[in-house]
């Protein structure tokens, strides 16, 4: 192990989709020694739409990193070096003259791009979502960027001025805290790392260079892009007018593989899975890309500067622990997620039959379905709310099992255990639950900040500190705990029959033309209406109704 100065500590911004942080580690341990986290607005201007200021992403960088710096006194003065991990697929496109962006953030799991994909369907062959997965490891849905861009350029007339004026940048999140955190309009560093880059659906997975057959197929110019580089290496250093100038960055990840590295799934054949807003299960397959044949993505895990490129199979959950923020916030049914959702769902013995396809926005692996919408079934006369906190909490484990039952299939080897971690998996009642419905342990990282250790660790690692043995590939290292199964192997094919029957029910239903509902709006407009028209029999209200309809 290389000497590392005591004093040492790296820095992380993590970007994510719910809060953005800054933390400091000393090397070596796998504990950060200061934190500060600032939520992040999300705003929907339209059902399925999902927008952030980018201003306030890197308003909350900066008073992340105020607040840490303070926390430290005169202790952040050995903060040597910072590291980026950031929500994946988000897409940012600014000006670079002004630094001004020429929209919202389009966050990764708006669905605004729907018709988008239905154009790119209809140039490919037996519109097969699969098309383009050899070139770029992704199948053509509205989760990866250049659905985003293609929007932005179509219906943002700033965004088609800039792009004409050759002024227009793009940029993932990691891209947009970079290139403002080096100097912005004054001299700032365009880049991404290749793991951004891989979630584009514009890089090609085997030269990890932008792809001209996709840029293309996009009508994407690709001087708005920012250059690939890799996870590990310096990119440049804090501009003045930034808390800590002059420190080099030297770290970028996504957030789900830089959890890979905390993780220290460094070694062929080792996998994590995530649980936060989405939930994310990661598979290292070394040097060679595997290429899913049940609906996993291809995707690069991370790559330390010259080194070769490490591949991953991914599988992508859209909703996890949104759910329960959906419970709270649309449901009313609890107050606090953290302090409550485990009590709840104890309360009772099991969901009593119940079952919750979070489809919000349709289902990502191994589906692919933007068609599907969310789904509580089984419901009886019986059913609390505690039964549907229940059933969101067994969703997440069910569509884990569908990702992990796709990865058996795709990588032949089956998963012996399953290391996770995240912030819900605090939650000890949904660590069981995990284990009986896989039928397998189920290791919890006794860090929830693992997303933020890899990226210290790949900073490090670009800075020569190898502190934390990240080349030795010992898992053991991470400290954790284990749930392992109660269930008996037919009690769980029972219940995972269930769940399968439930997913099949929220097919296909935003393919069917909306229905003409009383939504609150036609409520009020009727309401409005003087009372003789009142008597307008009831083919005269279904009229009036199908005229106000959303999709008329
Ligand atoms: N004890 C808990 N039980 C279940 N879900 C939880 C619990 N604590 C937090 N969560 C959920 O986990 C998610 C935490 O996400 P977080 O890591 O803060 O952000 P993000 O994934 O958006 O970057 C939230 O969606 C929240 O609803
Ligand atoms: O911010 P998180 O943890 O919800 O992660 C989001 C993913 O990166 C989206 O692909």
């Amino acid at each position: 192990m290389e000497k590392v100065h005591k004093d040492t500590l790296i820095g992380v911004i993590d970007a994510g989709t719910r809060t953005v942080k800054f933390c400091v580690f000393r090397p070596g341990h796998t504990k950060e020694i200061a934190e500060h986290t600032v939520d992040i607005v999300t705003h929907t201007p339209q059902e399925g739409w999902s927008e952030q200021d980018p201003k306030e992403i890197l308003s909350a960088v900066r008073k992340c990193i105020d607040n840490v710096v303070q926390q430290l006194g005169l202790e952040a003065i050995n903060i040597i070096t910072l590291g980026i991990t950031n929500q994946r697929e988000t897409t940012i496109l600014w000006d670079k003259t002004t630094g001004e962006p020429l929209y919202n953030a389009i966050v990764w799991n708006d669905i605004r791009t729907d018709s988008t994909v239905d154009i790119i369907l209809a140039k490919v062959p037996d519109n097969n979502t699969n098309y383009f997965k050899n070139i770029c490891g992704l199948p053509i849905s509205p989760y990866f960027s250049a659905f985003k861009i293609k929007w932005l350029m179509h219906f943002a007339p700033q965004v088609k001025k800039a792009i004409k004026a050759e002024t227009c940048l793009f940029g993932t999140v990691d891209t947009w805290i970079l290139w403002n955190l080096t100097g912005g309009a004054k001299g700032g560093k365009h880049y991404t790392d290749v793991t951004n880059a891989s979630r584009t659906f514009l890089m090609n997975i085997e030269l990890l260079t932008w792809d001209p057959l996709l840029l293309h197929t996009f009508k994407i110019p690709a001087n708005i892009l920012p250059e690939i580089k890799s996870s590990s290496e310096i990119y440049g250093r804090v501009a003045r007018g930034f808390p800590l100038e002059n420190v080099r960055i030297s770290s970028i990840l996504g957030n789900q593989q830089a959890s890979l590295v905390g993780q220290r799934c460094l070694k062929e054949g080792q996998a994590k899975n995530t649980y936060r807003s989405g939930c994310f299960l990661l598979y290292n397959t070394g040097i060679s890309k595997v290429q899913s044949t049940h609906g996993l993505v291809t995707t690069v895990a991370y790559k330390f500067g010259s080194k070769p490129a490490v591949y991953a199979l991914e599988g992508s959950v859209a909703v996890a622990g949104a759910a329960m923020k959906w419970l709270r916030d649309n449901m009313g049914f609890m107050g606090d997620i953290q302090k409550e959702t485990e009590s709840l769902a104890q309360e009772v013995f099991n969901t009593g039959d119940v079952y919750f396809v979070p489809a919000f926005k349709g289902l990502y692996a191994p589906y692919w379905r933007k068609d599907a919408r969310g789904i509580i079934c089984g419901l009886t006369a019986f059913s609390t709310k505690q039964h549907i906190i229940r059933a969101a909490l067994e969703a997440v484990c069910f569509q884990t099992r569908d990702i992990l039952e796709a990865m058996n299939k795709d990588c032949g080897i089956p998963l012996t255990k399953l290391h996770v971690d995240g912030k819900m998996t605090v939650n000890s009642l949904l660590m069981q639950l995990q284990a009986d419905i896989s039928g397998m342990p189920v290791v919890r990282a006794q860090s929830q900040d693992i997303t933020a250790l890899g990226t210290a660790m790949a900073a490090g690692a670009a800075e020569g500190i190898k502190a934390w043995e990240i080349y030795s590939e010992e898992r053991e290292l991470v400290p954790s705990d284990t749930f392992l199964p109660t269930s008996t192997e037919s009690e769980r094919d029972a219940r995972y029959t269930k769940w399968k029957m439930a997913v099949q029910r929220s097919l296909g239903w935003a393919l069917a033309k909306k229905s003409s509902v009383m939504t609150e709006e036609r409520y009020k407009l009727l309401a409005s209406i003087p009372c003789g028209l009142y008597v307008i029999g009831s083919f005269g209200l279904i009229a009036l109704s199908e005229y106000l309809s959303p999709t008329s």
